[in-house]
């Protein structure tokens, strides 16, 4: 059974939905963010120019001065008048750096995920860009149509597991949409069970999360002899526990969860396996280019 969260928001971040709901704050939104593609799109010719007016610059005529000889230098004194390559002008690979905090125009990376706030899908954003803003989402298609309608400027997507394998259903998003994977974050990931305050783990009888975190604390979940129901998002679950108020019902989430719904960590760790890593990709509309 999958449940569906009831839209009560205890975080002021934006949600997905919010952008593109025909409120007069997100009319606000949408221009703002037309602004911010155009001023974006500058920026990006107006890099691209640059580029293109420096590697005229760099280029040294070769012997006869019509050919250009880009990246390459005539060896000082070398008779035989062999050349070389000059390292500093080869591309440099990529790193975790790159995974710069503010867009191009210097305004703040806004990041889409799946899943509320407490989610670690959000956790996984926050790790790739410590300063972003995160735009939680309903499901994985509004973030792709975030980034793709230029509402965001990346989306986050956890694609396998070192427990539960590949995440098939998200490979399938990947073909869909025509999105670049701009980068990787791998997250530990601690689940706890989490229930209302006061509430001892044994009162527990039905156990809320997303089917991969219910999947990944199986040996405890059995051990407890607990009814599981699917969410879409782990901090679903545990904003639900929080609204339901019911006693007998937990959640699998973060602790971070625990924290902004107001529930209790009844255990900690409770995952199969210790080493419980999840692999997110980071997707934009543009392709990375390695720089010079
Ligand atoms: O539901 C979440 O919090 C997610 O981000 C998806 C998920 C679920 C379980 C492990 C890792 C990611």
């Amino acid at each position: 059974m999958a449940l569906k969260a009831s839209p009560i928001w205890v975080c002021p971040r934006t949600p997905c939905s919010d952008l593109w709901s025909r409120n007069s704050g997100s009319a606000f939104n949408l221009r703002f963010d037309l602004e911010k593609s155009r001023k974006w799109e500058c920026c990006c010719l107006a890099v691209l120019a640059q580029r293109a007016i420096t590697s005229v610059e760099d280029e040294k005529p070769n012997v006869s001065g019509v050919e250009p000889s880009w990246g390459i230098e005539r060896t000082q004194g070398n008779e035989s008048g062999g050349f070389h390559k000059d390292l500093n002008l080869l591309p440099k690979p990529l790193s975790a750096n790159d995974l710069s905090s503010c867009s191009k125009d210097g305004s703040k990376v806004r990041v889409a995920y799946q899943g509320l706030p407490g989610a670690y899908s959000e956790a996984a954003a926050l790790k790739a860009y410590p300063k972003c803003e995160t735009v939680p989402c309903d499901q994985f298609e509004e973030a792709f149509k975030a980034v793709e309608l230029w509402l965001v400027d990346k989306a986050v997507l956890p694609i396998e597991n070192s427990v539960g394998g590949s995440i098939h259903r998200n490979y399938d998003l990947l073909l869909r949409h025509r999105l670049n994977i701009v980068g990787e974050v791998q997250l530990q990931v601690n689940h706890c069970l989490l229930g209302l305050p006061g509430v001892r783990k044994e009162e527990i009888k039905n156990v809320l999360s997303h089917p991969q975190a219910l999947a990944q604390c199986d040996i405890m979940l059995s051990k407890l002899g607990v009814v599981r129901i699917n969410t879409d998002d782990t901090a679903g679950a545990a904003q639900m526990v929080a609204s339901t108020g019911l006693r007998d019902t937990g959640a699998v989430a973060s602790a971070r969860a625990a924290e902004i719904y107001g529930l209790d960590v009844l255990a900690e760790k409770i995952q199969d396996d210790d080493d419980n890593i999840t692999r997110f990709l980071v997707l934009a509309r543009e392709h990375i280019i390695p720089r010079n």
